[in-house]
């Protein structure tokens, strides 16, 4: 669909005129990135700071756009969520529940691919000594991260599973201060995520925060019982725990990218899966 006709189709239905729809769509967290195949023109999310005052109306059309247009191929306009939270605070459970709506596409953390490169572990050796393999694990998560971000949905909506952002902010971080990970390999990690940041568009409109306590993880974590994880301390969670909050809540740490939900999650999955219904509406807008 040309941008001419969604326009055309706005005025139309909500019986204002053309320039009104125009200005709406100038003021909103999208922006017009490139001609997609067949003349489409494509509306990659692009949420902007100086843009967070978007108009109401302009989210009513984005929203029912999305309602209104399910089935365009290689749709005009793309909406990119990142579920973040602690390790097992039930971000896969999330990203399973909305995963079965149609519209939305999720993208999975990419910890099969940790777990196994080429015939490798990463993640283990990481848990085993720190020290040593930190550098390794973080380098193929960064780019992993980076692949995931840059991949072409056909959705309206994707939610993916934490970012390049909380690899780096969190888990880098974490390495770091903790005295695990040598300066230098801080400092080359760093060098490579600055210029990820300066050379290429990784676009996230919506940060989802599930806030748990590291105790209700910990339990999760042990009931889930991934092998390369059975070393970890709830010490560990509850540094892992504070760099989210610094980050996302507090907001003192390192520049977040996007508006952020935050979605309480200590509840059982019956409770957690009705704050997801709750907040369905707000999550597919991608603001709060
Ligand atoms: N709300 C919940 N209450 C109790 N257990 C949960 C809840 N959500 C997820 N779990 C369980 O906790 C473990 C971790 O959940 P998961 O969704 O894999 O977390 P994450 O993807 O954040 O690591 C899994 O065994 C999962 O079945
Ligand atoms: C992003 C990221 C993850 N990890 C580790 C932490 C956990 O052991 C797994 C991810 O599992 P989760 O249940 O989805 O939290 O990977 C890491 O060490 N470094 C990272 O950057």
């Amino acid at each position: 669909m040309s941008l001419p006709s969604i326009v055309g189709f706005w005025t139309n239905l909500l019986q204002i005129s053309a320039p009104a729809v125009r200005v709406a769509l100038r003021r909103a967290p999208v922006r017009v990135e490139s001609a997609g195949p067949c003349g489409q023109t494509r509306l990659l999310g692009s949420w902007m700071q100086k843009q967070q005052s978007t108009s109401r109306q302009f989210r009513l059309i984005l929203v029912y756009t999305v309602g209104v247009f399910p089935n365009q191929e290689a749709c005009f306009m793309h909406l990119g969520i990142c579920i973040e939270g602690n390790i097992a605070s039930g971000k896969t459970t999330c990203l399973e529940y909305f995963g079965k709506t149609s519209n939305i596409e999720v993208i999975a953390e990419p910890v099969h691919k940790w777990r196994n490169l080429k015939g490798h572990n990463p993640l283990a050796l990481m848990y085993q000594d720190p020290a040593r393999w930190g550098l390794t694990l973080q380098t193929y998560v960064q780019l992993t991260m980076l692949d995931q971000h840059v991949t072409t949905m056909t959705s309206p909506v994707t939610l993916m599973e934490r970012s390049i952002y909380s690899a780096k902010y969190i888990f880098v971080e974490n390495l770091y201060r903790s005295g695990k990970m040598p300066e230098v390999d801080y400092a080359v990690l760093s060098e490579w995520f600055d210029w990820i940041m300066r050379n290429i568009h990784v676009p996230v409109d919506l940060i989802v925060y599930l806030q748990t306590s590291p105790q209700t993880c910990y339990e999760r974590l042990i009931e889930r019982c991934r092998e390369e994880e059975q070393v970890i301390p709830l010490e560990y969670l509850e540094m892992i725990h504070q760099l989210y909050e610094d980050w996302l809540i507090h907001q003192t740490s390192f520049k977040v990218p996007a508006p952020v939900l935050v979605i309480p999650a200590d509840h059982d999955v019956q409770k957690m899966f009705c704050q997801y219904e709750e907040h369905r509406g707000k999550i597919l807008m991608g603001s709060k």
